[in-house]
């Protein structure tokens, strides 16, 4: 699926003078920046700084008003969100979005559906190539459960788990396509700090799988811990990208982000949990 001049040395990601417009606010102006494959990549700032539209003009939810983002090699600023996922790029949302009367496990199927040939409603019809197709999303399905540890409640009506758990489902159901690209956008929002650690250590199995992520989140004991690199947005133009240790350290950041209050040798600022 990637471009026949990508290679796997390349950048996942490529975002050249993305730029976007919302009437008269100016959400994104101008970001250059690239992700390398196979790593853990948070995105921070503020509140409206601008990481939602990003990861949104990322995923063809909305196309940019100006720039070019190249996926895996390909241009992707203009693609709808269906092929751009078939591509190898999965999402979850900042607020929850599951089928609560579904089961947990057909909440993940449905996300594998993206990439079968007969998608999810055709399958109603059930040929017996549908049905072996099926089948086969089922075993994989609850493998994706098993592999973020949902495996007992498979049978559960996904409205029926706690909110830590409904995240995590969330997180299963994108991966159940298996992408190259994971963007998260606010997954411990909700949690508390045991579900919170339990998504890190699931983050980070995830990019030990070879899957890169890119997070946008609030919490900065996690952004601090499992990141690789963090960009930090500010009025919609990157302030500071760098290592964890970089990013705390950057008087800038500090100065505009985390509070004059907030040393480095304090660890990971927190601000309420929210930057
Ligand atoms: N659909 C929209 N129409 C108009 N303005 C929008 C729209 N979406 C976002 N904005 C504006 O764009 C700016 C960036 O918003 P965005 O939600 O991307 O910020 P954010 O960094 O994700 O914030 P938060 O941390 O609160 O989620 C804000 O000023 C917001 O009000």
């Amino acid at each position: 699926m990637t471009s026949p001049r990508f290679s796997s040395s390349d950048p996942i990601l490529i975002l050249q003078d993305v730029h976007m417009q919302f009437g008269g606010v100016t959400a994104l102006k101008g970001i250059r920046y690239q992700v390398p494959r196979g790593i853990v990549q948070s995105i921070i700032g503020p509140n409206g700084a601008g990481k939602t539209t990003l990861l949104n003009c990322i995923s063809g939810v909305l196309h940019p008003t100006e720039g070019r983002i190249s996926f895996l090699g390909r241009r992707v600023e203009r693609e709808p969100p269906h092929r751009i996922a078939a591509l190898g790029m999965s999402r979850t949302f900042q607020h929850v979005a599951l089928f609560p009367q579904m089961s947990v496990l057909e909440n993940v199927m449905v996300g594998r559906h993206v990439r079968t040939r007969s998608g999810f409603w055709a399958a109603g019809l059930r040929t017996r190539s549908m049905r072996r197709e099926e089948a086969a999303i089922g075993r994989d399905a609850r493998a994706w459960l098993d592999f973020v540890g949902l495996a007992d409640a498979a049978h559960l009506p996904a409205g029926a788990l706690p909110l830590g758990k409904q995240k995590i489902l969330e997180i299963a159901r994108a991966l159940a396509t298996d992408p190259a690209l994971l963007l998260l956008d606010e997954p411990a929002g909700g949690l508390n700090t045991r579900e919170t650690e339990e998504l890190g250590e699931l983050i980070g199995r995830i990019k030990e799988r070879g899957t890169t992520v890119i997070l946008v989140e609030h919490d900065m004991n996690l952004v601090m811990t499992i990141s690789d690199r963090i960009l930090v947005l500010y009025y919609g133009q990157p302030l500071a990208s760098g290592v964890p240790d970089e990013i705390k350290e950057n008087p800038e950041v500090i100065q505009a982000y985390l509070g004059d209050e907030w040393t480095p040798d304090e660890g990971a600022p927190i601000m309420n949990g929210q930057l």
